[in-house]
């Protein structure tokens, strides 16, 4: 059984278009892997098909070795599978530290552990997960902001910190750092590299090359729906065709 977040022949199409056609792909734990292309080449949808946002037509995701093509996202969630979005969304009437404890929210995340005879995870535990979410991004001082008056970065930052108080073991991050300033990216990309080493699962679409190439440990590259390249960070980046076909920054 292989443990992370696992896709076999993946296809989804939106009419005549395959928008994912035929995808392989593992994202082992205590690894950063990296899925880059030019745009429309399939990422959103290939992430929509691991996090249960969509249906593949054909193939199968498996999460910590279970076939969980078929379960719905929240299900999923429950089974230790987040994502974040490119367009990022906040409950707009709440502060910055209720955004955050809606991730850890065992209610939200109970069902399936419930299903499966799993103990959900008490308030205590998720009061602790979402605290050390606000401290890891930075967001302590501002926790009791209306969440809706943050700048860019930081609600990019209050993003991440709701899919970290989810405790995820898998966690995708659509273009986690678009909006952030150095500084800002430079604590998430340490953030992210801690998670790793703590045994986390990650998988991130990135445009940026140099922080890619900072961060990953392991580079997919998609274009037309298929996987062009794949492998070590250094050597996949260091493929000329791979950056003509990327169009990365
Ligand atoms: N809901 C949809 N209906 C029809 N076509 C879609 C839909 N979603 C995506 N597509 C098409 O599928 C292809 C892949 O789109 P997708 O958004 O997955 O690419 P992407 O790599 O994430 O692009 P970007 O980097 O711009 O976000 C594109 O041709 C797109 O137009």
């Amino acid at each position: 059984m292989s443990a992370g977040l696992t896709a076999r022949g993946l296809v989804r199409r939106f009419g005549g278009i395959a928008a994912v056609d035929g995808v392989d792909l593992a994202v082992p734990p205590g690894r950063i892997t990296a899925l880059v292309g030019p745009n429309g080449a399939g990422k959103s949808t290939l992430f929509d098909c691991l996090s249960g946002a969509a249906r593949p037509d054909t193939g199968r995701v498996l999460l910590a070795g279970r076939d969980v093509t078929r379960l719905p996202d929240h299900a999923r969630a429950g089974l230790g599978l987040t994502r974040t979005f490119q367009q990022i969304a906040v409950f707009p009437g709440l502060t910055v530290g209720q955004n955050v404890r809606i991730g850890a929210d065992p209610g939200r995340r109970g069902t399936v552990r419930g299903l499966l005879g799993l103990p959900a995870p008490g308030r205590a535990a998720s009061r602790a997960a979402a605290d050390r979410a606000l401290r890891l991004f930075g967001l302590e001082a501002v926790r009791d902001w209306p969440a809706d008056r943050l700048p860019t970065g930081a609600l990019r930052m209050l993003e991440l910190a709701r899919a970290l108080a989810a405790a995820p073991r898998v966690l995708l991050l659509d273009e986690p750092a678009a909006g952030l300033d150095l500084a800002q990216t430079e604590r998430l990309a340490a953030v992210l590299r801690a998670l790793a080493a703590d045994g986390m699962a990650l998988l991130l679409v990135e445009h940026d090359v140099q922080l890619v190439g900072a961060l990953a440990d392991a580079v997919y590259v998609m274009a037309d729906g298929r996987i062009l390249a794949r492998g070590p960070t250094a050597a996949v980046l260091a493929d000329r065709r791979v950056r003509a076909a990327w169009g990365g920054s």
